[in-house]
């Protein structure tokens, strides 16, 4: 174990412009040393504002996050993050796309290059090293970003969407790896989804999120072992109580598709 926890503490963002945007209000959450957190909502209720804060990637209009009692006021080595599209430098190979934050902490040239196949290995990818991204598919890109976030070796993984572009299938296989990892090397998980099945497969506690503004409506704690099928009987009461709680915000469909 070798997570650090953090404590949101009434944190809310309004977003300024000719037209403010109360994205966050009042949030207070902690997220225990090596816990795995998912925060599940529909579309612009905060999930990804609420991340980028705890990420140190934007200040709060109010309140304060701390991660092992040090507050985030900008990027940390201790926290890596995973979003969506994972950017990844066209003109670099994927070894030295993920060799990027060693450059940056300043690793000498052979050490980033051990360390950056170790963490291609880990992902599944032992060969990719001297490919460039444009021929890899979208899921071993995705990969590549979460080999690259763990390089560095943080404490804190934050995840934003990291699977939401790819097809069902690859999707499936990544959650089933980053459990994976997980296990072998606990450390603290922040999770963005908006997909119910997603979040009940891989949370240890799910933290919904409403919006106008963002606010916490409910959390659950999953207390089934891993690996974990949606045919659980005890999983399928709490999809239908979460999708239950969805539904009384009358912002979604079942199955999981925001409306
Ligand atoms: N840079 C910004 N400037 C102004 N408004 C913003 C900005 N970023 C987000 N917002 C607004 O804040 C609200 C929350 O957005 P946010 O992206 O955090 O939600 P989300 O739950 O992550 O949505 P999604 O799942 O679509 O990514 C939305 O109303 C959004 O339009």
């Amino acid at each position: 174990m070798n997570g650090q926890g953090f404590t949101v503490t009434g944190v809310s963002k309004t977003y300024g412009g000719a037209g403010e945007v109360r994205a966050l209000d009042g949030i207070d959450l902690t997220v225990g040393e090596g816990e795995f957190v998912v925060l599940l909502g529909r579309s612009g209720c905060g999930k990804s504002t609420l991340l980028e804060i705890m990420a140190g990637l934007q200040r709060p209009t109010t309140g304060t996050v701390r991660l092992g009692g040090r507050e985030i006021t900008e990027p940390d080595e201790r926290i890596g993050v995973v979003f969506q599209d994972p950017s990844l430098y066209p003109w670099r190979t994927v070894g030295r796309n993920v060799e990027l934050g060693l450059e940056l902490a300043g690793l000498p040239k052979g050490r980033r290059r051990a360390v950056a196949q170790e963490h291609l290995e880990l992902v599944g990818l032992p060969d990719a090293g001297n490919k460039y991204p444009r021929q890899l598919s979208g899921g071993m890109r995705q990969r590549v970003g979460i080999a690259r976030a763990l390089a560095t070796r943080p404490d804190v993984l934050l995840m934003d969407e990291p699977f939401g572009a790819v097809d069902h299938l690859t999707r499936l296989q990544l959650q089933h790896d980053l459990l994976r990892l997980w296990a072998e090397d606990t450390r603290t998980v922040v999770f963005v989804t908006h997909d119910v099945a997603e979040a009940i497969v891989l949370a240890d506690r799910i933290v919904l999120l409403t919006p106008g503004p963002g606010r916490i409506a409910r959390t659950w704690d999953v207390p089934r072992p891993r690996p974990r099928t949606l045919g659980d009987p005890g999983l399928t009461a709490l999809r239908e109580e979460i999708y239950a709680q969805l539904e009384d915000t009358g912002t979604w469909e079942k199955e999981g598709q925001p409306r």
